[in-house]
């Protein structure tokens, strides 16, 4: 286990928790953002190279869901119903989960950081603001990793998709990921009985976080003035 100076000098306990070593394990890397070199630089290529980033963070996370533990035992239609409905808050815990660490921007890719004057600039204000004040939240709570990418797994599970095939195993599923929050609360952070319930109980605001974001894209997508691709559509339909 590695061994680094933690305030009492204990080692980092390695959680032996299985699920979440398994999210940790699977957690992709950070997409970066690629602009397009022919576009000269200006407010449209900024949202053209944030459409594109969605776009593959989008094909990133439905590949990362299959390795959720739990996920694989739903149906194929059941999948595709807790990620049309769940995307959005779990790309939103991302991006925040990025950003903590920073005071004005917003960290949409290593090599993509905008501030709130450029968001207002990009026509994306209502997003920044939406986004940092959930930030705020989680910026006060200093999440670790493990319940970064637990909160996102349960974002997916618990994203209330209408019409399922099969509630109860969606049940399960959710029941396995609340689990392993609660042994590795009880085990990380004995000090804090009600640090799992405080992270359940940020969940509202990531929901409403999350339908603002769309709320934006929709106004965005309406005014017609940027392409969006067709996944990002498809996404975004499902959730109207
Ligand atoms: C024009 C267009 O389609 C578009 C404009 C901005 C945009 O910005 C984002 C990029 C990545 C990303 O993860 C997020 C969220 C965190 C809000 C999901 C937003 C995405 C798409």
């Amino acid at each position: 286990p590695l061994y680094i100076k933690a305030p009492y000098s204990h080692p980092i306990k390695s959680t032996r928790n299985k699920v979440i070593s398994q999210l940790l394990a699977m957690e992709p890397s950070p997409v970066c953002a690629t602009p397009d070199t022919s576009i000269p630089d200006g407010d449209l290529k900024t949202l053209m190279t944030l459409c594109d980033l969605l776009n593959r963070e989008l094909l990133v996370m439905i590949g990362w869901a299959k390795h959720i533990p739990g996920f694989s035992a739903l149906s194929l239609v059941d999948q595709m119903a807790l990620l049309q409905s769940g995307w959005m808050e779990a790309l939103v815990l991302s991006v925040v989960s990025r950003s903590v660490g920073f005071s004005e921007e917003l960290v949409f890719a290593e090599n993509l950081r905008l501030d709130r004057a450029q968001c207002r600039a990009a026509g994306l204000l209502d997003l920044h603001t939406a986004l940092r004040h959930l930030l705020a939240k989680y910026q006060q709570m200093n999440l670790s990793q493990e319940e970064v990418v637990t909160l996102k797994a349960m974002a997916l599970a618990n994203s209330d998709a209408g019409s399922l095939e099969s509630p109860d195993t969606v049940q399960r599923f959710q029941d396995g990921l609340h689990e392993a929050l609660q042994e590795y609360e009880s085990t990380q952070n004995p000090g804090d009985p009600h640090r799992a319930g405080k992270l359940l109980m940020t969940l509202p605001l990531l929901r409403q976080t999350a339908n603002r974001a769309v709320d934006a894209f929709s106004r965005l997508h309406l005014e017609g003035h940027v392409p969006m691709h067709k996944l990002f559509l498809e996404m975004l339909d499902a959730k109207m």
